[in-house]
């Protein structure tokens, strides 16, 4: 159907999850979802649609990135017809309060890419979550008593910068929270397309604190963060 992705017609539901990663998109098909089927192998960016608490609802990875996610993203939309997307992704801390586990729900996102910037001429475009599902998601992580965080991501192409922490010079100072590499390309694709998009994240590693989640509490983490999301985007 498109170069990067063999799924028919009608096999996404409306809303699905992206994660970066193709292995945590599987776990959370194989550990979510009801009779999860296999949409879309093609480079191994995996993605299935199947049920949950008996609603249809899809799970795709987009890779790491903003180009990359910008390709998956593109194609849900365009050829498939997408109409919520949530990422589930892992992000660095920028701000001592947010802990290890925390999860950030990106309220905006900052972000040095030309993807964005190179759009809008003269104009800082201010890339932003859906209101209804950030409202959402901020209510269902309150009522599970999780630690969460509503704030301003940083969305940057560089995952090793040259100058550590400085290289985010000013924006932990005006109240930048997180780092992570997909979120401003993905509510920038969103406003385009008109559908809604909100970005989720599981702090794993603190820049300042140098604090670092383990595997067992990667992966308890991580299904708080998938269980929000799809109760979100179950509601449509
Ligand atoms: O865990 P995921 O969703 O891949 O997200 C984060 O992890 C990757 C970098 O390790 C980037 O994609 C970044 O945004
Ligand atoms: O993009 C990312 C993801 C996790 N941790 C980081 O520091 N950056």
């Amino acid at each position: 159907m498109t170069p990067h992705n063999h799924a028919k017609p009608g096999d996404y539901a409306d809303a699905v999850l992206l994660p970066g990663d193709p292995l945590r998109a599987k776990w959370i098909a194989e550990t979510f979802l009801d009779e999860p089927k296999l949409v879309n192998s093609v480079r191994n960016c995996l993605g299935y649609t199947g049920s949950y608490k008996g609603k249809r609802v899809s799970v795709q990875a987009t890779g790491m990135g903003q180009p990359s996610l910008a390709i998956y993203v593109n194609e849900l939309v365009n050829t498939y017809g997408l109409k919520t997307l949530i990422r589930v992704g892992t992000c660095g801390g920028l701000n001592a309060k947010v802990k290890v586990r925390d999860l950030i729900l990106a309220q905006a996102a900052s972000t040095d890419s030309a993807i964005v910037r190179d759009r809008f001429g003269a104009y800082n475009f201010a890339p932003i979550a859906d209101f209804g599902l950030l409202r959402s998601a901020a209510e269902k992580a309150e009522a599970k008593n999780m630690r969460y965080h509503a704030g301003n991501m940083l969305s940057s192409d560089i995952f090793y910068h040259a100058d550590g922490m400085a290289g985010y010079d000013k924006l932990p100072e005006h109240g930048v929270i997180g780092v992570e590499m997909e979120a401003a390309a993905l509510y920038t694709l969103a406003a385009r397309f008109g559908v809604k998009a909100l970005t989720i994240c599981t702090m794993t590693d603190c820049l300042i604190t140098k604090e670092e989640i383990d595997a067992e509490q990667r992966q308890t983490s991580l299904s708080d963060m998938v269980t929000i999301a799809l109760e979100v985007a179950i509601e449509g």
